[in-house]
């Protein structure tokens, strides 16, 4: 998928802020990018403008091959529902429902009878093999922010949005958690895209695409180590 020039701005006149000011950048299938920079330099905004939860005031947001501008708001959203998966920080799950049933969600929502192997499938792939008829208030918080990746897979989504996904969640449970979105990307050639503030988490991506005042400013490739994450955070701090 791909942003081209992307703006994305509120308010008039002087009081015109860029959240977004002119982003060009390209995921490719089966890569796994952290976006990361300073608080307010656009991060959201450019998840949910990625994901076609917000609309851009400018520039062009292609999701396999689709131009999500010339949408209108019913296509919108059943292209976001089959094509794209997001996960939160604070996992987002129905209460009531059991672990399952919040995994069925985006397909009844589609209008889809879910297929119980399916359901099974992607708990498994997600490391809850058995944890199926559990309430989110009867699982870990490891485990709920598990439920929520199976719930924005079993659409087999073109992207996988995450935004501090491991925000919420200790040191060790985070790790597992990063691993999961790794191996995702890994062994199913899964996109994923991820918003952190933490260069630890950073470091299982693939590449780093560094945010601030709503331009992309740096990237980082090759083989990504916390402490040069870290370092180059440090470094764009003073310019903003
Ligand atoms: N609805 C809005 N109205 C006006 N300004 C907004 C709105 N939403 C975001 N902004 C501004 O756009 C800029 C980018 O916000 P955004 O939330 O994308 O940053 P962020 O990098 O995700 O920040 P953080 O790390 O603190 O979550 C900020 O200056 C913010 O104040």
């Amino acid at each position: 998928m791909r942003l081209h020039e992307v703006v994305r701005a509120y308010g008039d006149g002087p009081r015109r802020v860029a959240a977004l000011d002119g982003v060009t950048v390209d995921f490719d299938r089966g890569t796994f990018t952290a976006v990361m920079g300073p608080s307010g330099s656009g991060k959201s905004t450019l998840l949910h403008c990625a994901a076609g939860l917000d609309r851009p005031t400018g520039g062009t947001v292609t999701i396999d091959g689709t131009d999500l501008g010339t949408l209108g708001e019913t296509a919108l959203t059943l292209l976001r529902r089959a094509r794209v998966g997001f996960v939160f920080q604070s996992y987002n799950l129905v209460p009531a429902l059991t672990a399952a049933q919040n995994v069925a969600l985006p397909l009844r929502l589609a209008g889809r009878r879910p297929d119980p192997a399916e359901l099974d499938a992607t708990l498994a792939e997600v490391g809850l093999t058995g944890r199926g008829r559990h309430r989110p208030d009867e699982l870990s918080g490891g485990e709920q922010q598990r439920v929520a990746i199976a719930r924005a897979l079993i659409s087999r989504p073109a992207v996988l949005f995450a935004d501090e996904p491991t925000g919420a969640l200790d040191t060790r449970t985070s790790r597992d958690i990063l691993r999961l979105l790794r191996d995702l990307v890994d062994r199913h050639r899964q996109t994923v895209v991820m918003v952190t503030h933490d260069p630890v988490a950073a470091a299982h991506a693939d590449r780093v695409v560094l945010l601030a005042d709503g331009r992309v400013v740096d990237e980082l490739g090759g083989d990504l180590a916390a402490e040069t994450i870290a370092a180059r955070m440090t470094r764009l701090e003073p310019a903003c």
